[in-house]
């Protein structure tokens, strides 16, 4: 059995981004958010676009004000009044000013702005009441960004400052990663659709809803394939259906070691290369992982079926890897946070131990509580509101209140 450290070895370093040439569309700004950018962008704008006052006052001649003073003032005449959005038509010569408001453009010949509350104003002259810094107060064009150079790169996820940073560059149409495509299949005789009614010893394919609302989440496309019997023949169809159209598929139930688990079985047939059987961790021991001899093979995911174990493995496993194919270039890895836990932790040290429960951060502090109910990996319903996992390594047995502890977010 494998150790979570040489699983997430092996299986992060299947996982290959898309192709940044073909696999690719165009979106819309408005559609953006969230999507990942493809190729790098630059802007034809300076930032600013002009020479512009971050001050409402005066446009002057620093020369003509550097000695003023409450007592002394420089006196000025003013030749313009400039609000912003205006294209100032006035050279202002020694002597002189303008009246002047944040965002405006910058007159030719001023290269300082003294800020209102510093002058006092009477009919068409200024004094000013105290000496500005050189070029105070002036955002000078192509200070924050110079055309033509890059903008954003590509491998970044567009999140609001990005969006905002696009709209103002007037690039509306970007080229970002297609979504990675996620098929998904449930096994099981004992399945049955929400929909359907339930006979003796029937459960309900939650597992299919969960993993398409965590695909979604993850950035990735889901393909829903449905619910598989434990037949060799329908899963091999049902499977191989699934590689030649995904770039990931995920299953679950069938990898244990019943006489119905048939996933690894079949994946031979399919010619799989079986890179993992199972996990050192709790829940989610068994987890099969395997590729394809074909050119851009899918990754195959065979998810434990229990609920909670599905959930696990995905958090740890299969979410990286959909990011990490999404092309973003950073922060595709699984977040891990230090937090102080408000019960006492045990696990029988064996495996690397994943306790669901909730994160809050408390007076900046972050805190862990663990999920009320029973702890089988079966019981779905205590998931109810939790959105973190605790993490007890292998060997350690208990962790009193208090203590800080690893904490895997959702
Ligand atoms: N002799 C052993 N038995 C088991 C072992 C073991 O090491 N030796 N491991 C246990 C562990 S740990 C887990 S986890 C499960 C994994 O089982 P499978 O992946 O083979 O899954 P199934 O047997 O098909 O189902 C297990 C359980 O989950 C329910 N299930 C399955 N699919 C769904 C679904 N889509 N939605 C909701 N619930 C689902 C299923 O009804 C079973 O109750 O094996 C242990 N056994
Ligand atoms: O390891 Mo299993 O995944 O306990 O339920
Ligand atoms: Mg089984």
């Amino acid at each position: 059995m494998l150790s979570v450290k040489e699983a997430e070895n092996i299986i992060f370093n299947l996982a290959k981004p898309l192709n940044n040439q073909q696999d690719i569309e165009t979106v819309d700004l408005f559609t953006a958010t969230g999507r990942i950018l493809a190729s790098p962008v630059t802007s034809k704008l300076d930032f600013p676009h002009w020479d512009n006052s971050a001050m409402d006052g005066y446009a002057v001649i620093y020369q003509d004000v550097k000695q003023a003073s409450e007592e002394k003032p420089a006196v000025l005449k003013l030749v313009e009044d400039i609000p912003a959005g205006y294209q100032p038509q006035s050279n202002i010569q020694s002597g002189q000013a303008a009246r002047i408001f944040t965002g405006a453009v910058m007159p030719k010949g001023a290269d300082t702005v003294v800020m209102q509350e510093n002058t006092r104003r009477e009919a068409n002259q200024v004094f000013i009441l105290a000496a500005p810094k050189p070029q105070e107060f002036v955002r000078y064009r192509g200070a924050y960004y110079q055309a033509g150079t890059e903008l954003l790169p590509a491998g970044i996820k567009l999140n609001p400052p990005e969006i905002a940073i696009l709209a103002a560059s007037q690039c509306t149409k970007l080229n970002v990663y297609r979504r990675p495509r996620v098929a998904i299949l449930s096994t099981g005789n004992e399945l049955v659709t929400p929909d359907e009614k339930l006979q003796v010893g029937q459960i309900v394919d939650s597992n299919q809803y969960a993993l398409a609302a965590l695909v979604k989440q993850s950035g990735g496309e889901p393909l829903m394939l449905g619910i598989i019997k434990d037949e060799p023949e329908a899963l091999k169809q049902a499977i191989s259906q699934a590689i030649s159209k995904a770039d990931l598929v995920l299953s679950s139930g069938g990898v244990s070691v019943g006489d119905y688990d048939y996933v690894e079985q079949i994946l031979a047939s399919l010619e799989g290369e079986i890179k993992v059987r199972a996990v050192a961790m709790q829940p989610g021991k068994p987890l099969t992982v395997a590729t394809f001899p074909i050119s851009n093979s899918p990754i195959y995911f065979g998810l434990p079926g229990n609920p909670v174990s599905a959930l696990v493995s995905y958090l740890r496993f299969v979410q990286p890897v959909i990011k990490k194919l999404s092309g973003i270039v950073e922060g595709w890895k699984p977040t891990f946070i230090k937090a102080q836990i408000r019960q006492n932790l045990s696990s029988n040290g064996k495996r690397e131990t994943y306790i669901w429960g909730k994160l809050n951060l408390v007076d900046g502090v972050y805190q862990f509580s663990v999920a009320g109910g029973n702890k089988s990996s079966g019981n779905l319903i205590d998931l109810a509101q939790t959105n973190a996992f605790a993490v007890l390594e292998v060997g350690k047995l208990s962790v009193n209140v208090g203590e800080e502890i690893w904490v895997l977010q959702v």
